[in-house]
């Protein structure tokens, strides 16, 4: 599986950026084309549960491939024995039709580009309706496309996260990728259509400082751990002190790591306020992601605090010692 991993690694390294710009060029010649993108806008409930049906019919796919797949390709945690929870979990850890990854694929391509789109077609809606994007647009529509192009530039980066190595493919991870990240993570943009913002200079210089404060930890953090584990000895992280654990691998204690133990988690959460802020304080609909958002890093945490904690024991208490905060320095 790891080793499969690695060839996926390889095949996939630049497509997801490269993906994002045909669809970009794509999108870009239907704007000059002038095709009614402000539909997606008037329809946009209608889109939202047609994607709901298609994540509901590839999970009902999954689940019966899954069936069909030996003991070592399920997954640990989707095999319970219980049909409803392995299917909402997932079933079998890594499908695939041929070396088609279906889940390496869904947890990155279409709902990051998909979401873009979806933006896009919001702030065509708004200069549809008043001539020209609001400023509040374009920071969420730029702040929400640099993170998504992030992503994919980064894309090699997912092959170790949770989702990927641990967990199943099923309905939860297709429905999150496939319709709850477009439709609910571009809220905001939504919001604006309805809602536009008078947002001061002074305000928009603000929020745009306090994403670039939110990306730079939630990058230096994601990027020191990622160049820690693929090379101990790289000259950006060789300064570093670590602590060795029983399984010959180390866990950083300074840099990012030493401020609190989730700091990449601590910069993704100050970028989701940063996207928030330019909808006013008016209405909770634009804080929906912050909040949604807070809960399922506070989830993400402490699942991989147990996991590391059973994975390096001892070492991992230490580490807890000697950097006591999780998310939020000096608050939890
Ligand atoms: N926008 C969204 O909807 C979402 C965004 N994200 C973002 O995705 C990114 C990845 O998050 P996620 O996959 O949850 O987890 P992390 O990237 O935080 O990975 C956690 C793993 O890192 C390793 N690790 C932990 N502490 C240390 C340390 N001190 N030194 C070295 N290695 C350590 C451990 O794995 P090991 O030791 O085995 O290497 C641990 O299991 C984050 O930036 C997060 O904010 C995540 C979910 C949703
Ligand atoms: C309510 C519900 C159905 C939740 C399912 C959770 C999913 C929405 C998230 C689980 C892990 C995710 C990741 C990203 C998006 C959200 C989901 C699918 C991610 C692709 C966002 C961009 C990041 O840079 C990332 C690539 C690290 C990240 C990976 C995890």
């Amino acid at each position: 599986m790891f080793l499969s991993n690695q060839i996926g690694l390889i095949l996939y390294l630049l497509a997801a950026f490269y993906a994002f710009l045909v669809s970009a060029v794509l999108a870009g010649v239907a704007v000059t084309l002038r095709v009614p993108l402000s539909y997606v806008y008037d329809h946009f409930l209608e889109f939202a549960v047609a994607s709901g049906i298609i994540s509901l019919a590839l999970s009902i796919f999954l689940y019966i491939k899954s069936l069909a797949a030996p003991e070592s390709a399920l997954a640990p945690g989707g095999n319970s024995g219980n049909p409803l929870y392995d299917f909402f979990i997932g079933h079998e850890l890594n499908p695939r039709i041929g070396s088609f990854d279906l889940k390496y694929f869904c947890e990155l391509r279409p709902g990051l580009i998909g979401w873009c789109l979806i933006n896009l077609c919001f702030l065509m809606k708004d200069i549809e309706l008043r001539g020209s994007a609001s400023l509040s647009m374009i920071l969420v529509c730029g702040f929400q496309g640099l993170y998504v192009m992030d992503a994919l530039w980064h894309e090699e980066a997912i092959l170790t996260t949770m989702d990927i190595v641990h967990d199943g493919f099923g309905f939860m991870l297709a429905f999150g990728d496939l319709c709850w990240v477009p439709f609910t993570y571009s809220l905001q943009a939504y919001f604006l259509v309805r809602h536009p913002q008078e947002l001061s200079t002074l305000a928009a210089i603000g929020i745009v400082l306090l994403n670039a404060v939110g990306y730079i930890i939630f990058r230096g953090a994601n990027s020191q751990k990622n160049a820690f584990r693929r090379n101990p000895s790289d000259p950006s992280v060789t300064g570093l002190e670590t602590i060795p654990t029983a399984t010959g691998k180390k866990l950083l204690v300074s840099g990012w790591w030493g401020l609190v133990r989730h700091p990449n988690y601590l910069g993704d959460l100050i970028m989701a306020l940063a996207w928030s802020l330019p909808c006013g304080l008016g209405h909770i609909l634009p804080y929906f992601y912050v909040i949604y958002f807070t809960g399922l890093l506070i989830h993400r945490e402490a699942r991989d605090e147990h996991q590391c904690l059973k994975k390096y024991g001892l070492a991992w208490q230490e580490y807890c010692k000697r950097v006591p905060y999780r998310i939020f320095p000096y608050i939890y």
